[in-house]
């Protein structure tokens, strides 16, 4: 089988590379080892994931789906892109200044994902009405949308956080 240029063999570099206007942003600077479930392995089989931020502050990532992600074969398991949604849209409310717990996460899965492939999720803050933040995502890659979602977080109560 020959490869595309952008699916690869596990084990082999990965290109996690960000769009031209993009700065990468260090999540765990920001959130600690609370990523270790999607992001804890930068050179696994699982999940390989790289967060930054555009010139406007959203933020994306660029994310490989190893071997281990998957479900239907060749491609990914729905549970595998709910925990990158989750991960992502949470993450892109704690970067925007609000310290959430994901509440709700509503995800339509638009097309298969093709395992050992790298993707884009892109975010927006959509709407902050008190202690509800809502951002909306898309995982993609090139025309083809693989998954959206809009993720309902809800900041922790001061007695809550640690
Ligand atoms: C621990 C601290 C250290 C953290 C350290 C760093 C962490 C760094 C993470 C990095 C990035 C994150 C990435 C992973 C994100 C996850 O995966 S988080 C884990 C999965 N989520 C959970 O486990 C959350 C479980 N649920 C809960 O804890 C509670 O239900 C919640 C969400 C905190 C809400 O409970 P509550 O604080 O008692 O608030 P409550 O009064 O029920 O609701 C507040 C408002 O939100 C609305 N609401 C609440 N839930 C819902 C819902 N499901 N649907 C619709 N509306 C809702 C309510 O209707 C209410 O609205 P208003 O009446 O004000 O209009």
């Amino acid at each position: 089988m020959t490869a595309s240029s952008e699916e690869h063999a596990a084990g082999a570099a990965v290109d996690l590379s960000g769009a031209p206007d993009w700065t990468l942003f260090d999540a765990p600077s920001l959130v600690g080892d609370s990523l270790r479930f999607v992001s804890g392995q930068p050179d696994g089989d699982r999940f390989r994931v790289r967060y930054f931020r555009d010139a406007e502050q959203h933020l994306h990532a660029r994310i490989w789906f190893g071997p281990e992600t998957e479900g239907p074969p060749g491609h990914a398991h729905g549970g595998a892109v709910a925990a990158v949604m989750d991960e992502g849209l949470g993450l892109a409310a704690w970067a925007a200044g609000y310290a959430i717990v994901v509440g709700n996460l509503n995800i339509s899965f638009r097309a298969m994902l093709p395992i050992q492939k790298v993707v884009t999720l892109e975010s927006r803050v959509v709407s902050v009405e008190g202690r509800k933040i809502m951002v909306h995502g898309r995982l993609f890659c090139g025309d083809t949308l693989f998954a959206e979602g809009q993720c309902l977080c809800i900041t922790i109560k001061k007695e809550n956080q640690s």
